[in-house]
């Protein structure tokens, strides 16, 4: 287990989410933090011990694909319904958690897919503040199930049903044990949050305090504890994160900070330029700049594959950083690196365990092995929406705090094939363009982020000034998106595209055709590598 996490379950209420296969773990665990409650989450593979290792006040059992009853399904072993702690299930947790403690779960032959209505038949702890009038009221609520509880363990208080789920909502508030057959998480269930809530404060006894003020000040004091009078390097690459936890750091130790920006040759337009004018006007911080594109060109020639250019990448930033370190280091020397990694980083680069490994996040699954710093990632618990507030709270200006992800490894996983100069121009001018047309539409707000991909090994044949060309399509692929863990492709008005796609075809001469990614995530991610 980390440090950060660690530290965080110390000092607040936590809130364990066990994962069974949830299309909506994450949101599970970002409905919590809207309830300023702290959460993490974990594989169902996790053992009970592990799951009390983060000591945790609540656990929150997911939704899941499976049937609880078929042999060989992902069980909660039943030790931890006996282990002083509050557990609330949803959909599959509800009936593996009935299951375990000798309710009976079936399939019912009737599906509910989408919008139920739900009958409330008592208000219980989990109903009472829900404004229903009467007894029998209905509610609606979204449901994904095929398998329903028929009966609800001995001393369990049924709430509520459904055509298909003839129990769809029990409790026993002296043993700390509640759960829903609908989802309480997506905003399509009325009175969602309400009842999430009602289980986190009125049944488990969470506290309140995971708020911005809190984070800011819980970190202060954690980083200040472990710098001591040491000196700190902050990698700083003009985005949101870095930006964030330098603030962070700036508050804790002040002039002991040094942020170094690392100009790989990999950046968009105007980017490194950027950095230099508006976060040293914005925080008057000591930066030192990098400029190491042809190390980092050197190195990732030639090379394809998606996973190892982010570890060439990941190992070249630390090279970086131990350079610049030399350059810049009294005899104290520099043995802290404070990084902007976010919890998503963490979750897809596989660290917990049991999570697959999507793609190695070069900041994170990158790292090379025999890293020299110790690392100060005070966002590392933290989803992107959490840091925004972070850096409200620390009054850092709102284009700094709004602005639009943009990976580490930059261009070089926008580039589907190998990576040189060449393509790397190519790139720049239709990223260019397309991040102009966005923001003069008035539209950058309503875009989570918008990548533009250069498929440079792929040629297609064109007419233009009525010869025939053969050049490489762009990709578009603006997404919305919550926390990046899920996103949907942003339905841009086509006259937006349109213009977008002429000039780039007409300003960038290798180009000659552009096309529009409208996939969700999941399936695709959000980069195209
Ligand atoms: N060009 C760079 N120079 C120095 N450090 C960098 C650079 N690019 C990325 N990093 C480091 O890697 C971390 C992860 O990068 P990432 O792009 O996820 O975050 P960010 O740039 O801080 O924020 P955003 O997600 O808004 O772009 C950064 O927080 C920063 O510590
Ligand atoms: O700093 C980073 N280093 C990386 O190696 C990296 N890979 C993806 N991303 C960003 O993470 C978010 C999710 O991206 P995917 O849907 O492509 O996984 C999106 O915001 C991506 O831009 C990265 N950021
Ligand atoms: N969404 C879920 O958790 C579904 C649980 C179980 N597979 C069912 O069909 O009832
Ligand atoms: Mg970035």
């Amino acid at each position: 287990m980390s440090q950060t996490v660690q530290q965080n379950a110390e000092a607040h209420d936590t809130v364990v989410v066990v994962d069974f296969g949830a299309q909506y773990a994450q949101l599970i665990a970002r409905r919590v933090r809207e309830a300023n409650v702290f959460s993490v989450i974990v594989p169902h593979t996790a053992s009970v011990e592990q799951i009390l290792e983060h000591k945790p006040r609540a656990v929150i059992l997911s939704g899941g694909p499976s049937s609880v009853h078929v042999e060989g399904a992902p069980q909660i072993d039943a030790a931890l319904f006996d282990a002083d702690v509050a557990v609330f299930g949803i959909c599959y947790g509800f009936q593996a958690m009935a299951q375990a403690l000798g309710g009976h779960v079936a399939a019912t032959g009737q599906r509910e897919y989408g919008r139920t209505a739900t009958r409330a038949t008592e208000p219980g702890t989990l109903f009472s503040g829900l404004d229903l009038p009467g007894a029998h009221a209905e509610f609606r609520t979204w449901m994904s199930h095929g398998d329903a509880v028929h009966a609800a363990p001995e001393g369990f208080t049924t709430l509520a049903s459904t055509d298909g789920a003839p129990v769809a909502a029990f409790e026993h508030p002296e043993r700390r044990l509640a759960g829903v057959q609908f989802h309480p998480e997506v905003l399509h269930t009325e009175h969602g949050q309400r009842i999430l809530e009602a289980f986190l404060h009125d049944i488990a006894g969470c506290r309140a305090d995971w708020t911005p003020a809190n984070i800011v000040a819980d970190s202060v004091a954690s980083i200040r504890k472990e710098v001591g009078d040491s000196r700190v390097l902050c990698a700083l690459s003009g985005g949101v994160d870095s930006a964030v936890a330098a603030a962070l750091v700036q508050r804790a130790i002040g002039d002991q900070l040094t942020c170094v920006f690392v100009d790989h040759g990999l950046l968009r337009e105007g980017e490194a330029e950027q950095v230099e004018r508006d976060y040293v006007a914005a925080t008057g911080v000591d930066l030192v700049v990098a400029s190491v594109a042809d190390q980092f060109l050197g190195h990732l020639a030639g090379v394809t594959d998606p996973e190892q250019k982010r570890k060439i990448i990941g190992r070249e930033f630390i090279r970086t950083f131990e350079a610049t370190t030399r350059q810049i280091a009294d005899d104290r020397g520099i043995d802290f690196l404070a990084q902007g990694t976010l919890y998503p980083d963490v979750v897809e680069s596989g660290v917990g365990e049991g999570a697959a490994n999507i793609k190695s996040h070069h900041n994170v699954g990158g790292l090379p092995d025999d890293l020299q710093f110790k690392l100060i990632e005070p966002l590392r618990t933290l989803f992107k929406d959490e840091v925004r507030a972070v850096g409200r709270e620390l009054g850092l200006p709102e284009e700094m705090v709004n602005r639009h992800p943009f990976p580490g490894p930059g261009l070089a996983i926008r580039i589907v094939g190998a990576v040189d100069a060449e393509r790397l121009a190519i790139l720049r001018r239709a990223d260019a363009i397309a991040r102009h047309e966005l923001a003069a539409s008035g539209l950058d707000g309503e875009v989570w982020q918008f990548p533009v991909v250069l498929l440079a090994d792929v040629r297609s044949v064109g007419v233009q000034g009525d010869g025939r060309t053969y050049g490489h399509p762009i990709v578009l692929r603006p997404v919305t998106s919550e926390d990046a863990m899920t996103a949907d492709w942003s339905r841009l008005p086509f006259d937006l595209l349109e213009r977008i796609s002429t000039r780039i075809t007409n300003e960038v001469p290798e180009v000659n055709r552009v096309v529009l990614d409208v996939t969700s995530k999941p399936p695709g991610t959000i980069e195209w590598e």
